[in-house]
């Protein structure tokens, strides 16, 4: 952007509408400044992202696994993920029935030392498994949560076979019993 001192950077556009990005930090003497969010940058890619709120997720173990969920229309939401410690791999799967890319997913690492940041779509399935202890994940979402409109796929779902590094060793009860994954009617 124009003038912009701790810029973000493209580096990817694995599915439609997502994106994955990198902070450039302001260096100084004093440390640094980074830009963990910037509408400006996300319209100039074709992504609108109002922010609704902002969410703080800490997994205590590395190989806790969250997700995959996502939020059904009129909830469904745009989710901007940046880790700001430890580090995870994360996977944004396309549910969008008329998307091209319909079915297939895109694996990122995140963590506080590559400062990247995930723009996960509306329509996309979104989930993570910690590679470090004491990971700390920031979210800014676009849509208020709505549990009534939350759905999920498993994560070892039959269907995908999302590429996981190594399997879950937390996992909550829900996202362990997600039944296999059913396209909506
Ligand atoms: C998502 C959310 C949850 N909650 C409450 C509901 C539960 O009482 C508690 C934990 O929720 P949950 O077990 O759904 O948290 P995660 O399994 O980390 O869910 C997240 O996992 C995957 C990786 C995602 O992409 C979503 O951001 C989100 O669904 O926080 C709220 O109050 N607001 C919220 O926005």
């Amino acid at each position: 952007m124009t003038g912009a001192r701790a810029p973000l950077r493209l580096l990817d556009r694995p599915l439609p509408g997502m994106a994955v990005l990198e902070t450039l930090p302001h260096r100084d003497e004093r440390g640094s400044f980074a830009r963990c969010f910037c509408r400006e940058t996300l319209q100039a890619l074709g992504i609108g992202a109002e922010v609704a709120q902002a969410n703080l997720s800490f997994s205590e173990q590395r190989g806790t696994l969250r997700g995959l969920h996502w939020q059904e229309k009129p909830g469904a939401e745009v989710k901007i993920v940046t880790c700001l410690a430890g580090a995870l791999h994360d996977i944004v799967l396309d549910l969008r029935p008329d998307s091209p890319t319909y079915g297939r997913h895109a694996p990122v690492e995140l963590s506080a030392a590559n400062r990247r940041i995930v723009v996960v779509p509306e329509g996309c399935a979104h989930g993570f498994l910690t590679l470090a202890d004491r990971t700390l994940v920031l979210y800014l979402v676009s849509a208020a949560y709505d549990p009534a409109r939350e759905r999920g796929v498993r994560w070892d779902d039959p269907a995908f076979a999302l590429p996981w590094p190594f399997p879950p060793r937390v996992i909550s009860p829900r996202d362990a019993a997600l039944p296999d994954f059913a396209p909506a009617a």
